[in-house]
């Protein structure tokens, strides 16, 4: 919002007056980003460049390898190192590994999806011109104050009440302490000493992806959720350029902090796509891992199992009612799914040969980048800057009264759990009702759901009851048959690609077995054609008659003419239908007609009305409804 000159020129004073030699000490959490000391500093606004590089870096840049690089190289010479005796060193691993018990912790900060930031009316933007939504205060202009927003609260209070938190009546507002480039005014606005959400948990089950070791299910704890501001966007430039986008400075985020009772990578990656799915559900944080919407710090610890060395043994930590844990590391700014599971996996290897071999571990803040084959050390304990918290003078405490919460409890969207409940209880499988949840961010599902409302008016105008594999048929249509057209023809999925009324045309009669598969997949693909060339659409009925699509139902005498010569040719499988009442032969029958037949092979065969045949011929009565 704020294009000012003022906040222009701050931009530029906040960075070139603070000398470069305290970047030598990376601190806090989006700060282990790369920063240490070796860069240029450049603040840009509205297209001008503010060139703000200080003498000491300078000198240090002349000698600077870009520390991506250096990363790179390393891993590369890791991974070459193991290559030797990879296959020896797996198995010594695992036996290592099951000694070892893993406790996990996750601090998950995710960027609501709300229209203005936490302390101004500056607009919150992802992608508009660098800091050109910068108010005073989210600059730190001297004398600017603090405006909470309360809309703000809204979101955040979804997602606390979807991962089952108790909302606090009273919370309040602190500064955490601390110096970094993204961060202008020297501090943080949390909530340390009171947030506004305590006690939640999520449960996760085996289709979430959880280790086979955590199945069915898992309740992971959640300790706390606070509203905080974010930081500045650092965008590095290579080979030494930083520039710093002040649009996400104090946009809100909230921070879910998870209790240590996650004991394996694959669930606290799992944890986290969960939470991810349902902050998107209620709709409080809309960006994904991707676009650094969400981005998670994992503590790690490992304790040797308890029966193995008894009770006395373990370690001496403990967090929140959580005892007796090992020394965690805290492994800051991961952003994505692989890179935590990954960095949860190799700080293990590392405690765990540390500890083996005689050491200790020491509390750190580590880094880690996807690919690499090791946790690297950002800073450890004793270089951990004080926060020195101290409650906000100029934010009053927030009170939400209860009849607040109970009206956003009552109209909470549906949540993943139930969405899936839903689908399989319509007839979805539930790998295909995981794909439905996770593709597009969840657009397949909404298409899903268009398409399942529009043939449902389809069936009510015809005055039919809809069949009861509709859901499933739908589901294969908008995940399977839809995905193979996409791949051949190139395209991304748009809802408005073949609307959800044309699909539902198409299923209609195909669930009428008024046309074969065959057919709708030539309707579909002609569907999408029309989309692509913007030629106008003749309506899919239209096409069905004018082109005689629509199938006739086939004679009894046919169904026979392709069912006799079968059961000649397999005169035991008759007799042990008959004779030894194997009824399961019959569907081999069937299967055989449908498949090996040209009426088959072109959907014109019904399944059941082929059963009844066989049965008939074979001097069978009856059969399963199907
Ligand atoms: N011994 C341990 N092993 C594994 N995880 C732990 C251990 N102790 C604490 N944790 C986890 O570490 C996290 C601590 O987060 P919290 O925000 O309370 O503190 P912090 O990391 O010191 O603060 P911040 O990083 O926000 O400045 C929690 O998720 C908790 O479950
Ligand atoms: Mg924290
Ligand atoms: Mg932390």
């Amino acid at each position: 919002m704020t294009k000012s000159e003022p906040v222009r020129s701050l931009l530029f004073q906040s960075l070139s007056s603070r000398p470069n030699t305290l970047f030598s000490r990376p601190i806090c959490h989006s700060c282990c980003r790369k920063l240490a000391g070796r860069s240029a500093l450049y603040a840009r606004g509205g297209g001008i460049s503010f060139p703000t590089r200080t003498l000491q870096t300078q000198a240090l840049l002349e000698e600077v390898v870009p520390f991506r690089k250096q990363l790179k190289d390393e891993a590369k010479r890791k991974r070459a190192a193991l290559s030797g005796n990879g296959a020896k060193k797996k198995s010594t691993d695992k036996e290592l590994i099951s000694n070892w018990e893993l406790t996990v912790g996750i601090e998950l900060h995710a960027e609501l999806n709300t229209a203005k930031k936490l302390f101004s009316s500056a607009a919150t933007s992802i992608s508009d011109e660098p800091n050109s939504h910068v108010a005073l205060f989210d600059a730190a202009f001297p004398g600017s104050q603090p405006h909470f927003q309360k809309e703000t609260l809204l979101p955040a209070l979804r997602a606390a009440i979807a991962l089952n938190c108790k909302i606090q009546r009273r919370s309040t507002f602190d500064r955490k302490h601390y110096f970094y480039q993204d961060q202008p005014a020297g501090y943080q606005i949390t909530q340390y000493y009171e947030p506004f959400a305590k006690d939640g948990h999520i449960t996760l089950y085996t289709h979430d992806g959880i280790d086979p070791a955590d199945a069915p299910s898992i309740t992971i704890p959640i300790k706390q959720i606070q509203m905080e501001q974010d930081t500045a966007k650092t965008l590095y430039q290579p080979p030494s350029t930083y520039l710093l986008d002040f649009n996400r400075v104090s946009h809100p985020l909230i921070e879910i902090i998870s209790m240590p009772a996650i004991h394996h990578p694959a669930t606290a990656a799992a944890y986290v796509r969960k939470i991810q799915s349902i902050l998107k559900s209620v709709d409080a944080a809309t960006a994904g891992m991707e676009v650094g919407g969400l981005r998670a710090d994992v503590n790690v610890s490992i304790r040797r199992r308890k029966d193995q060395h008894g009770e006395d043994e373990r370690a001496g930590h403990s967090y929140s009612g959580f005892k007796g844990l090992g020394q965690r590391t805290e492994i800051k700014n991961l952003s994505s799914l692989r890179a935590v599971s990954d960095a949860i996996a190799i700080e293990r290897s590392r405690q765990i040969a540390v500890l083996e071999s005689g050491g200790t571990i020491e509390g750190e803040t580590r880094g880690f980048t996807l690919g690499s084959s090791e946790t690297r050390k950002l800073r450890s304990k004793e270089g951990e800057i004080d926060y020195r918290y101290m409650p906000d003078p100029d934010i009053a405490p927030v009170v939400i009264g209860e009849d607040l919460v109970q009206h956003l409890r009552d109209t909470l969207p549906a949540l993943p759990d139930d969405v899936m409940d839903s689908l399989v209880k319509d007839g979805v499988s539930m790998k295909d009702a995981k794909t439905l949840l996770s593709l597009e961010d969840g657009d397949r599902l909404d298409y899903y759901y268009d398409v399942v409302h529009e043939l449902t008016i389809i069936f009510e105008i015809d005055g039919k009851k809809p069949p009861k594999k509709m859901g499933r048929i739908v589901a294969n249509w908008v995940i399977h048959e839809l995905g193979a057209l996409l791949t051949t023809t190139e395209s991304n999925f748009t809802p408005d690609l073949v609307p959800a009324s044309s699909l539902a045309l198409i299923l209609e009669p195909l669930l009428h077995k008024q046309i074969t598969n065959d057919i709708a997949r030539f309707l579909f693909s002609r569907n999408l054609h029309w989309a692509h060339s913007r030629e106008p659409i003749p309506s899919v009925p239209e096409i069905i008659d004018a082109e005689g699509l629509r199938l006739q139902s086939l004679s009894e005498a046919v169904y026979e003419q392709i069912a006799k010569p079968l059961l000649d040719e397999n005169p035991k499988m008759v007799k042990a239908i008959k004779e030894k009442g194997q009824t399961g032969k019959i569907m081999w029958f069937v299967g055989q007609m449908m498949r090996g037949s040209d009426e088959g092979k072109q959907g014109k065969l019904e399944a059941k009305r082929a059963e009844e045949v066989v049965r008939r011929l074979i001097g069978v009565e009856g059969g399963k409804e199907r």
